[in-house]
């Protein structure tokens, strides 16, 4: 019975923080504001005495209620304001601004006590009017502000941003406060300006704590939690939550300027010249003077002390429980889901954001398969979690009922578990590609997401373990990336280097699983490291080639000659270059094919690798041309003529993306020493296997041992798109004899279409920026947009130049077998095989490699 109480107060509490931090803090206000009262009858009190007690008791009952409803409304203030951000369902926007709150509050307390010189004791009244005039909804738009950044640097300037919009509002406002109030401050009633006085105070330290210290710590807790976690959900929609409260209206602006220039005067003429300043000092209110004999007035006037006393703390306790009333009376039942026959109060596990619900028990939620990294999640969630404390899943709510929460505005998917998630998404309600954004939660999205797809794969329910989801930061990735997520794929990164290019030395990361892959251009950039390598960039244009068709060719040709003339490129261009801040076309190669026409639009890109920027300027350009060619058909934005992710020789012969060249000179000790071969075994075998053995095979851009290695290793590991290896692989590598006796190497690479970026796509995920990064060619290139995406275009060639000369001299040198099989053969995971003919089991070959 009393366990059962207990955890009936604490599921209360646990389902009504907000009411009982409230009445908690009320009572605890309440008792810091019993003023320290003598003993009730130190005297016999005489009647005239006691008659003055009587009127200074009724004084104090008049001033007692207006403070009493005073502090009633600071505190439903003060409740309305945080359930409001509670809402937001944001703990750090709900935190900070509990922070402010009480910073501000001892700011005000010590600017109360020293300007004021005011009893500790009547504090109570000033911090009172403190809370009723605290904005926290600004305090949390400045924190929203600034969670909204990304990194560091981007919610420093989101802060700016916020009280750059923010500032001029709240100053006119601040002004005006203290104008209006401050005209209390000269009535002459003594109690009414000491009132003004605090609330003078308590705008003017709300305005210099919000417009200081708010910011300055703001940027400090974001700075120091250096969490990705802070800006995990992306609140960013919820910043419009608050964008009305945002919006000033100019009309009120300017009323408010004049009024308050209007107040300033009657401020100066009845101020001026200043009186001596006077310090208030707030006597006590009641005297205590028990004097005479008479006992029945002893009595009355006891009583009315008691009122005096009690009445404030008693009036704020009925509000406090009023609240609690009107909550879960009033408030609850609107989202209450009506209780069907059967109904098992016991079973469903009350969940944060509906406190006080029941439901209808539903169909049992599937649990065969329980994918053990989602309920780790689970645990740490316990919100969420719809295992019971033995492990044994819990039924979930109807499905009626599950509907019903999830329309509800106030509580939505985040109010249900991963188990009546997965009933909603079973039924339709919600679209499995879709739960992040339902549950406003990515990690726990994914989370759910495996655990239907778990169960889906029940004749291998493990399948999924090993495949890892958590601890990354899915934000990026909604939206951007990839859909219907899953999990992540880790894969090893390696470095080569220090590659001297340029004369730079640089590390490069790869991403591989092939072993050998790092070592061999490790170890070419090992060869190079005393020459170095050098590169060129020497064209720069993405493309993209729709195909467009028309009734005849003659309405073709036509097509293709207006395009062609120079007046209508340039409105083409005009019309393309609108697309983008970045893309800029260049020219527009066109090649007709019967009654089709197909016209590769060729631009530059700034640090985009441009395919996005390319296909929505190609659709604003062809918008143009059916405007003159009405009958012009457009059968797809891309035609292949482009061409995008297949091996096509218009990429290897006009080139795409960057089209990079570079070389290097290699002596001849370095060949002999680290390279393990000669300059004419090396030239021999590049010719007769990069040159002949390629045109044998009719290759079209693969005149080269393995640049797809390098170039793919580099893209993963950088966040290119992996897909577009294909034309960016396309290499010639040339060797030759040098010096004065042809005993040293020059070697040169020549890589026409390399599609390639440093912002957009792959490259904005943490683990691949950190790797654009280390190449010091992060994101955007401020100065000159576009050098960042050719500085890393040159370090694709100026690698595969290594990978290329190490690869080859193994080969010369026979070397090949023998490296892979130490480094490319896992002697742990390789089961022996097994001779079906024999029935036997063979042996690993490895040891005999
Ligand atoms: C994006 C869609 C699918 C929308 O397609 P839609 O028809 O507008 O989508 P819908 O909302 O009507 O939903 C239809 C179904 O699509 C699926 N679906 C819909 N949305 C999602 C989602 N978010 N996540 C997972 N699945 C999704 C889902 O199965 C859904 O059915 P439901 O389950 O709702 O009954 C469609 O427009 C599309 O397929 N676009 C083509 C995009 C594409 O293929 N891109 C590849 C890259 S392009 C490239 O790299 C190569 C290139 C182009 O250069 C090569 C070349 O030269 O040709
Ligand atoms: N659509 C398609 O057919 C294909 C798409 N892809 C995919 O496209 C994605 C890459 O497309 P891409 O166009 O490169 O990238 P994005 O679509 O991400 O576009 C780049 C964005 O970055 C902005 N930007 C900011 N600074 C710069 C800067 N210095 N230089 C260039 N742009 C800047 C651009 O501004 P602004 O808006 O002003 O242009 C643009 O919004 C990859 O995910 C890839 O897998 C791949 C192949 C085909």
């Amino acid at each position: 019975m009393a366990s059962r109480l207990f955890r009936v107060h604490g599921e209360f509490c646990t389902n009504h923080p907000w009411e009982v931090i409230v009445a908690t803090l009320t009572l605890t206000a309440c008792m810091l504001t019993v003023e320290q009262q003598p003993p009730l009858r130190p005297t016999k009190p005489t009647i005239k005495s006691c008659l003055g007690c009587i009127q200074e008791a009724e004084y104090n009952a008049a001033d007692l209620i207006s403070m009493t409803i005073l502090r009633s409304l600071a505190v439903l203030y003060c409740y309305y304001q945080f359930r409001k951000m509670h809402k937001l369902g944001s703990k750090y926007v709900l935190g900070i601004a509990g922070l402010f709150t009480v910073f501000s509050s001892l700011v005000f307390t010590t600017t109360v006590l020293n300007i004021l010189r005011i009893k500790v004791s009547d504090l109570k009244d000033a911090l009172f009017f403190f809370l009723l005039l605290i904005d926290l909804s600004k305090a949390a738009i400045l924190a929203q502000f600034a969670l909204n950044g990304a990194n560091q640097a981007e919610r420093k300037t989101n802060i700016a941003k916020g009280l750059a919009e923010l500032g001029p509002t709240i100053t006119l406002d601040t002004l005006v406060e203290t104008l209006v109030i401050g005209v209390g401050t000269m009535s002459g009633v003594a109690r009414l300006e000491m009132l003004s006085w605090f609330a003078c105070l308590s705008v003017l330290v709300n305005y210099i704590v919000f417009m200081t210290f708010y910011p300055a710590c703001l940027s400090l807790i974001l700075e120091l939690s250096q969490s990705s976690n802070f800006c995990k959900t992306k609140d960013s929609w919820k910043i419009f939550a608050f964008k009305e409260d945002r919006k000033s209206n100019p009309v009120l602006q300017r009323v408010k300027l004049i009024m308050s220039v209007g107040l300033m005067v009657v401020h100066v003429q009845s101020r001026w010249p200043f009186r001596d300043s006077e310090v208030y000092t707030i006597e006590p209110l009641v005297q205590q003077s028990f004097n005479k004999t008479d006992d029945s007035i002893a009595t009355h006037v006891s009583f009315i002390r008691w009122l005096v006393l009690g009445a404030d703390h008693i009036v704020i306790i009925i509000l406090v429980s009023a609240l609690l009333i009107k909550l879960i009376f009033f408030e609850i039942k609107d989202n209450l889901v009506e209780i069907k026959p059967g109904f098992d109060k016991e079973t469903p596990k009350p969940t944060k954001q509906m406190p006080m619900i029941n439901f209808t028990l539903g169909e049992s939620c599937e649990s065969t398969y329980e994918d053990k990294e989602v309920q780790t999640l689970a645990t740490s969630n316990s919100d969420v979690d719809s295992s019971s404390d033995d492990g044994v899943p819990k039924q979930c709510r109807s499905l009626e009922d599950c509907v019903k929460i999830f329309k509800n505005i106030d509580l939505g998917a985040t109010a249900l578990t991963d188990d009546e998630i997965i009933l909603l998404i079973k039924n339709k309600n919600i679209a499995a590609y879709q739960i992040e954004k339902e549950v406003d939660d990515p990690e726990r999205g994914v989370g759910i997401r495996r655990k239907i797809l778990g169960r889906d794969l029940l004749e291998s329910p493990k399948l999924l373990e090993n495949l890892p989801f958590r601890n990354y930061d899915y934000s990026l990735v909604m939206g951007a990336c990839c859909e219907n997520v899953i999990g992540y794929m880790p894969i090893p990164v390696g470095y080569a280097g220090p590659l001297l290019l340029d004369g730079r030395e640089l590390y490069i990361p790869m991403a591989t699983t092939e072993g050998c892959l790092v070592a061999s251009t490790n170890r070419g950039c090992r060869a190079l490291k005393v020459s170095g390598v050098t590169s060129s960039v020497v064209a720069d244009g993405m493309t993209r080639g729709p195909v467009v068709r028309f009734p005849s060719i003659v309405r073709t040709s036509q097509a293709m000659q207006w395009i062609q003339d120079p007046d209508n490129f340039k409105k083409i261009k005009e019309q393309f270059d609108s697309s983008s801040r970045f893309a800029r076309l260049q020219r527009l190669t066109l090649k007709i094919a019967g009654r089709f026409l197909f016209i590769r639009f060729i631009a530059t890109t700034g640090d985009a690798m441009g395919m996005n920027m390319l296909s929505k300027g190609t659709e604003y350009s062809l918008k143009l041309v059916q405007q003159v060619f009405y009958d012009m058909e457009i059968l797809s934005l891309s035609g292949n003529f482009c061409t995008d992710k297949k091996p096509a020789a218009i990429n290897w012969i006009e080139g795409r993306g960057k089209s990079v060249v570079c070389e290097a000179i290699v002596p001849a000790n370095i060949i002999s020493s680290i390279l393990k071969t000669n300059v004419h075994a090396l030239v021999d075998v590049n010719n007769s296997k990069n040159m002949v053995g390629s045109a044998v095979a009719g290759s079209i851009g693969g005149f080269n041992a393995h640049a797809a290695n390098i170039v793919t290793a580099i893209f993963l590991a950088t966040g290119q798109d992996p897909a577009q290896n294909v034309s960016s692989s396309n290499c010639m590598t040339l060797m030759e004899p040098w010096g004065p006796d042809g005993e040293d190497l020059y070697i040169s690479c020549t890589m026409p279409s390399i599609e390639i970026g440093t912002i957009g796509g792959g490259t904005i995920l943490p683990a691949q920026s950190a790797c654009l990064d280390i190449l010091g060619v992060k994101g955007s290139n401020r100065e000159n947009p576009g050098a960042n995406a050719c500085q890393l275009a040159k370090i694709v060639c100026g690698t595969v130049l290594a990978g290329e000369l190490s690869l080859m001299s193994a080969l010369t040198a026979g070397h090949l077998v023998k490296s892979h099989l130490r480094h490319n053969r896992s002697t742990t995971l390789l089961p022996d095989a097994f001779d079906r003919k024999k029935n036997i089991l063979l042996p690993s070959c490895k040891d005999n490699a």
